[in-house]
């Protein structure tokens, strides 16, 4: 016969027990009996196949962030200047890689199966409560000077990856991204580059030759700095967007960041989603097109960027399903 006191330790026990899977599946965590992480099945080379059909059989060889070591070996000099190439601009560019000259970090470079996420400005993200799922992808790229602080529940906080140049970059760079945060200039002209080494080795700063004053102090280490290579922004503007690479006018057309972000990760990952893409149509002039600060399209003026035909590309993206849009398009 089981004794009395044993009942009672039963019970206890059961109520123990009880207890734990009530909080295990309240704090979602699931710290006490592990429930798989319900993540989008993620399968290796799928961006690739898909974005063969945009891109055409392009090099895969091409890497990410522009390096020393292979910048010495590049037999054939790049064929256009910047923004698409780096002719022209070899002497300052070999002074910020002697400074700065760092490949993907083995966190990244190691996953087997790479599921990212860019975040685009867009309006379309404020009050989406995207921001825990966003913070679930192994690679979060955000664009320019978009902050997270106070925005965490639209846009969460993870920040693996963040796209600028000199004119958007965050005056508070500690507080809009993480530690190990991957700060990634993309280069327009050959100023951006002497901007980055006059920041980096902390030269006399010039500050004429930009569009908008950059920064003139920037707190960032420099081993989060990366170089992009000019190569996806010439992916973007000739097999997305069908631009002219040599252009003589002075508004020059180019990609926006957002959509070089996303031929970036097309190359770099295995899943691709988006959020916070898409502008309002072009009679809609009180609109606010980001979620993050009160302008309206009328700011775009003289951007040299075409909205309504990136649209289309990023349409044709999402039909033939190499990325996938959390927001609505
Ligand atoms: C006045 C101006 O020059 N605005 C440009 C701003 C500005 O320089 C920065 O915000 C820094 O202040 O940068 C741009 O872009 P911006 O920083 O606005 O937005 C980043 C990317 O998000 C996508 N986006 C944004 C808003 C919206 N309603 N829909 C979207 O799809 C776009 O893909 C966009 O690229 C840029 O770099 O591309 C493009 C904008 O034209
Ligand atoms: C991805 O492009 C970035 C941004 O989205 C564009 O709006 C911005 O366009 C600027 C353009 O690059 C500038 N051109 C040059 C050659 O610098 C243009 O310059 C006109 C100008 C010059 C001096 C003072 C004010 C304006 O200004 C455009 C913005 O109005 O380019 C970004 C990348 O740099």
């Amino acid at each position: 016969m089981v004794s009395k006191s044993r009942w009672k330790l039963l019970a206890m026990l059961a109520l123990v027990l009880a207890v734990m899977v009530w909080y295990s599946i309240s704090r979602e965590d699931s710290f006490y009996f592990p429930i798989p992480e319900k993540k989008e099945p993620c399968l290796q080379g799928e961006a690739e196949r898909k974005a063969s059909k945009l891109f055409g059989n392009y090099s895969r060889e091409q890497p990410i962030f522009l390096q020393l070591k292979d910048y010495f070996w590049v037999k054939t000099p790049s064929a256009y200047e910047l923004p698409f190439g780096t002719k022209g601009s070899e002497d300052l560019l070999l002074r910020v890689l002697a400074i700065t000259s760092y490949s993907i970090p083995e966190s990244i470079q190691s996953l087997k199966c790479r599921r990212c996420v860019v975040v685009g400005n867009g309006h379309r993200l404020r009050n989406s409560s995207l921001g825990e799922a966003i913070n679930k992808y192994d690679v979060v790229i955000r664009l320019n000077n978009a902050p997270v602080a106070g925005y965490e529940g639209d846009v969460g906080s993870k920040t693996t990856m963040r796209l600028f140049y000199p004119e958007s970059a965050h005056f508070n760079p500690k507080v809009e991204n993480n530690p190990d945060t991957l700060l990634v200039l993309v280069a327009f002209k050959a100023m951006d580059f002497h901007w980055i080494e006059t920041i980096l080795s902390d030269k006399k700063r010039v500050r004429k030759g930009f569009w908008k004053q950059p920064p003139l102090i920037w707190d960032v280490n420099p081993k989060q700095i990366r170089i992009l290579n000019p190569f996806f922004m010439e992916i973007a503007a000739d097999k997305l967007l069908s631009l002219p690479m040599q252009q003589p006018r002075k508004i020059k057309q180019k990609p926006t960041t957002g959509l070089l972000a996303i031929t970036l990760a097309l190359h770099l990952c295995d899943l691709v989603h988006i959020a916070g893409f898409g502008y309002p149509d072009a009679h809609n002039k009180k609109q606010t097109i980001h979620y993050y600060e009160q302008i309206t399209l009328k700011s775009m003026a003289g951007s040299g960027h075409n909205v309504s035909q990136e649209a289309l590309a990023i349409k044709r993206m999402l039909e033939i399903g190499a990325v996938k849009n959390l927001t609505y398009f």
